[in-house]
């Protein structure tokens, strides 16, 4: 993973960076065995539908944070075992999800970063509508691709642009 950044926590970054550092407003809850979490952002925008996540997913992810904008959709699940498995399995450093996941208990055994609004039972479609590293904004935070994002149990942070 050579991307994977050591996470610094996220309360010690609003120190040393002050309102230079952009915090995500939003409360999420971590669904993975990684609480602690940091790398380079890629996205991906999309609705009820985790056909292009799960493509990106299955590529090498080079310690990458996956933020995935589902508009905070509870209705289906972005995410599940076998997703976010193969999101360990290919070296992705964590995800992001403002949207909901489902298997969450088999979540809680992967070695994985994984933050997300919530659970739901039901599945995405797969029709892969939506875009790939656009930026997103979620939380009063605009998301970019390449941007350095590090989470723990207290929240998510982007680290100011050029440092
Ligand atoms: O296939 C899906 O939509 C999500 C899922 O259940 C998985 O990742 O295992």
């Amino acid at each position: 993973m050579p991307h994977a950044l050591i996470p610094v926590p996220t309360a010690d970054l609003v120190d040393q960076y002050g309102p230079e550092l952009r915090v995500c407003d939003l409360q999420f809850r971590q669904f993975g065995a990684h609480h602690s979490f940091a790398g380079p952002v890629r996205t991906v925008s999309c609705h009820e539908d985790n056909g292009l996540l799960r493509d990106l997913l299955r590529t090498p992810g080079d310690g990458h944070v996956l933020v995935v904008d589902g508009g905070g959709s509870l209705r289906t699940a972005l995410v599940g075992d076998l997703i976010a498995g193969a999101a360990q399995d290919n070296g992705w450093g964590g995800l992001i999800l403002h949207g909901a996941v489902r298997d969450s208990v088999a979540l809680s055994g992967l070695r994985l970063g994984i933050k997300a609004l919530g659970t739901i039972p039901r599945k995405s479609a797969k029709d892969s509508a939506g875009a790939v590293d656009v930026p997103v904004t979620f939380g009063n935070v605009t998301f970019r691709p390449g941007d350095i994002l590090h989470a723990d149990d207290d929240g998510i942070a982007l680290l100011p642009e050029n440092t």
